[in-house]
């Protein structure tokens, strides 16, 4: 090759170098020059990938393309490359300067600092609702948290809830009866799940842009439904829609204040979404695995037909069975630690704050990757194998965050363990049924499952 041709080479990789490492060295520099005279500071170990996707790529590579058993990968490389001690790392994804975090304590760390350190950092907050309860801090958060709660995870409410379906979902949060309007809505919200953990581009084509679209048909569906209860309310009607919506509607705050209707709305937007899509997960990959566990599935079905043989047939299973039902509690807890339902939650830093020797900046997004607890042999035994007995014993202590912790830790978790239970006993006692493809691969964003969505054939006991 002519000297030239050399020169060119070097020239096109020395290039590919320098934009490879262009924004890592930037956000290194701003870092350094934000902090300067601060001895300590330092930021946590890692690369920041490519201009604007930064190691998003990467990330759907393992997530979604990959299509292994195990996406964690993506976590492990940065283990084996910048040292396992501090498990927090630095990256770029989803459009910002970000910090992963995935190791108990630095989970718990970030977790239970108080909201002044670190808020919700979602990447498309406009998405389920900016005054959701997701999306809201502070004193906001807790008297939507105490409503919310109240609503859908004492004792006394888990005793009204029967059935997992949307239509019910629908029932409780807005009084809706299955009809061709609620079919629009599922519609909706199947558009909006996968625009939840997509890169947040707006562009005609993206998962993101047609779960907007989605969310703004939301908007007119519960705002309609909204101003349909004032009106009545002014005709003198009784307040008979004994729901979510209308405990939100008739909520008022220490000054006096009610919630507006966009903070009504997007409450409801994100109940309805963390009750249905997370539950109908839930319940797939119980049905998933099971089906590939023969003697598990036996062991289930004994102990739930046991239950049922004790009942008359039109009973409907209580809440007092459902304690009774210990090796199916054990396979709920299985299932929801294997299917990794939320794999990562987000944060941002609201202030500079000081981890292990490292900080992480103010305004950094930061990523809690919740699913590298469950699927780790050092707490796990043989990690991916379904086994619901390793639930004889209690897990380690913080090693279990499937439903997240601290101030934010699920509202729902009880009603999700609840409607698991119920389901897998109607399921167990009447039907038997077969993956067609149990070898299909598993994508894992926005939510896991397997590529053909887990098709099975059912046939009656
Ligand atoms: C297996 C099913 C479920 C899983 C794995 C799950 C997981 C999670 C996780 C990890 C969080 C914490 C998010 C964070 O800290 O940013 C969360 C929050 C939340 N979940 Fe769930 N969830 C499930 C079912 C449900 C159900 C059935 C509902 C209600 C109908 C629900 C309602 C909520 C709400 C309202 C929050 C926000 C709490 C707050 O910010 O105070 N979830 N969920």
């Amino acid at each position: 090759m002519a000297a030239a041709d050399w020169a060119w080479w070097l020239g096109l990789l020395a290039g590919a170098v320098a934009v490879y490492h262009f924004t890592d060295a930037f956000h290194c520099a701003v870092f350094a020059i934000t902090h300067m005279g601060r001895r300590r500071a330092k930021l946590p170990p890692g690369h920041m990938g490519l201009p604007f996707v930064g190691e998003t790529l990467t990330l759907f590579w393992h997530f979604k393309l990959a299509r292994r058993p195990n996406p964690d990968a993506f976590v492990e490389a940065k283990r084996r490359r910048y040292g396992g001690g501090g498990d927090i790392y630095r990256t770029h994804l989803y459009g910002s300067p970000t910090v992963v975090v995935c190791s108990p304590a630095a989970n718990k760390f970030v977790l239970q600092s108080p909201d002044t350190s670190f808020g919700t950092g979602w990447p498309s907050p406009e998405l389920v609702g900016v005054s959701s309860i997701v999306n809201v801090h502070g004193g906001q958060h807790a008297r939507l948290r105490k409503l919310v709660v109240g609503t859908i995870n004492s004792p006394d409410s888990l005793r009204t809830f029967a059935k997992v379906t949307f239509e019910n979902i629908c029932k409780i949060f807005v009084s809706m009866e299955p009809s061709p309007l609620t079919e629009k809505i599922d519609e909706c919200f199947a558009g909006m799940v996968p625009g939840f953990r997509a890169y947040p581009l707006d562009l005609p084509g993206t998962a993101f842009h047609h779960a907007l679209n989605c969310r703004r048909k939301l908007n007119s569906v519960f705002r309609e439904e909204i101003e349909r209860r004032k009106v009545k309310q002014i005709d003198g009607g009784r307040g008979d829609d004994c729901d979510l919506m209308s405990g939100l509607m008739q909520m008022v705050d220490e000054q006096g204040n009610r919630l507006s209707d966009n903070e009504v709305v997007d409450n409801i937007v994100s109940l309805v979404i963390g009750g249905y899509e997370s539950t109908a997960s839930a319940i797939m990959w119980a049905t998933y695995h099971l089906a590939k566990s023969p003697s598990v599935l036996a062991k289930l079905r004994e102990e739930n037909s046991a239950l049922a043989r004790e009942k008359n047939a039109t009973d409907f299973i209580t809440l007092d069975d459902i304690r009774k039902l210990k090796y199916t509690a054990k396979v709920v807890e299985e299932t929801i630690r294997l299917a990794n339902i939320s794999p990562m939650i987000f944060r941002v830093a609201l202030k500079d704050v000081e981890y292990r020797g490292y900080t992480i900046p103010k305004g950094w997004r930061v990523i809690v990757w919740l699913r590298s607890l469950h699927v780790d042999a050092k707490y796990y035994n043989d990690p991916l194998s379904f086994n619901p007995d390793r639930w004889d014993k209690a897990a380690k202590p913080g090693t279990y965050q499937v439903f997240g912790a601290g101030e934010r830790i699920c509202a729902g978790n009880m009603l999700a363990r609840l409607q698991l239970t119920i389901f897998l006993h109607h399921l167990s006692c009447g039907y038997r049924w077969e993956l067609l493809n149990p070898d299909a691969g598993v994508i894992y964003l926005p939510h896991p499952r397997p590529i053909d969505g887990a098709a099975m054939s059912f046939r009656e006991l």
